[in-house]
């Protein structure tokens, strides 16, 4: 932070940089696994920064937690078990509990200072992890997902970038994980990255998702003004039993502020530029 501003400054998006006004430095440690910093921001609230990166803000963070956990979640038939690996902030977890379906959360995070940092600085994210329907577990994903074979009907991986604890969510064995803990018909939802910034990322992750087997295999975005080029995406895939994620059937029983069905709907749309390179491999 200088004189006022923090930086977004990361060798992951060279020559550019989100700038956001400091009110003041709430909390700075160094985890087990990250440097965690939150700062009171003039105009975004509340910002949660992991390894000099934006993870959330309060202001705008409803874009990213309600598009990656209602994408896979509205065009499930019936979501009664769901697991949020990553995600300690608790904003996905807060939206998997607008479905009356909903029997069971389970949160997965590797890093306990996550969940006991935004409880502390991002209440409306992480109050409802005391929810009775959700379980926190602080641990490795991998050896987690290996010992729930066949159980869940969601799976949300929010993650932070493929840099640093969650560059093994990106990679193919992880992948494998997810589609077997899957119940048949079962969603899966990831951070996808950008379109501006990760197309060969993107391209690469939704192969191993083909090769491994899932039915469906997508990617949609959403805006979000704090995250780098304002534009973030979601890597989605079924597996065999369901009838894709494209389409809402029900939806979430409370009220939303970003997703809507023809939002949902409209996600998966994505410019030429994308397209052709993701659906055709060609590089326009
Ligand atoms: N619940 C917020 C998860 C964080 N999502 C990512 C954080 C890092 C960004 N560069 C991309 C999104």
């Amino acid at each position: 932070i200088q004189d006022g501003w923090f930086r977004e400054i990361s060798s992951q998006w060279p020559g550019q940089a989100m700038t956001l006004k400091v009110n003041k430095i709430l909390h700075v440690e160094k985890s087990l696994y990250q440097d965690v910093l939150v700062f009171e921001s003039e105009t975004y609230g509340n910002v949660l920064v992991l390894d000099g990166v934006i993870q959330c803000t309060e202001r705008d963070e409803f874009s990213y937690q309600e598009m990656i956990t209602h994408i896979p979640m509205a065009s499930h038939p019936n979501p009664e078990k769901v697991l949020v690996i990553g995600g300690g902030d608790g904003g996905v977890v807060r939206e998997a509990l607008k479905y009356d379906s909903v029997k069971e959360v389970v949160l997965c995070d590797i890093d306990e200072a996550v969940p006991r940092v935004s409880k502390l600085y991002l209440p409306h994210m992480a109050e409802l992890l005391a929810d009775p329907r959700v379980t926190v577990h602080i641990g490795d994903g991998f050896a987690f997902l290996q010992s729930h074979e066949g159980t869940y009907d969601v799976i949300v991986t929010d993650s932070s970038d493929p840099v640093g604890p969650a560059a093994s969510l990106f990679q193919k064995p992880y992948y494998q994980l997810l589609h077997d803990a899957l119940r048949s018909g079962g969603h899966i939802a990831a951070q996808g990255e950008c379109l501006w910034l990760h197309l060969p990322l993107i391209k690469e992750v939704r192969a191993n998702a083909q090769e491994i087997g899932f039915a469906h295999v997508e990617y949609a975005f959403t805006t979000i003004p704090t995250y780098p080029s304002g534009q973030i995406g979601f890597l989605l895939a079924g597996k065999t039993g369901g009838q894709g994620l494209r389409e809402p059937i029900k939806g979430p029983n409370s009220p939303t502020r970003y997703w809507n069905p023809d939002v949902h709907r409209a996600s998966f749309v994505v410019p030429e530029f994308a397209r052709a390179l993701l659906e055709e491999g060609k590089d326009v």
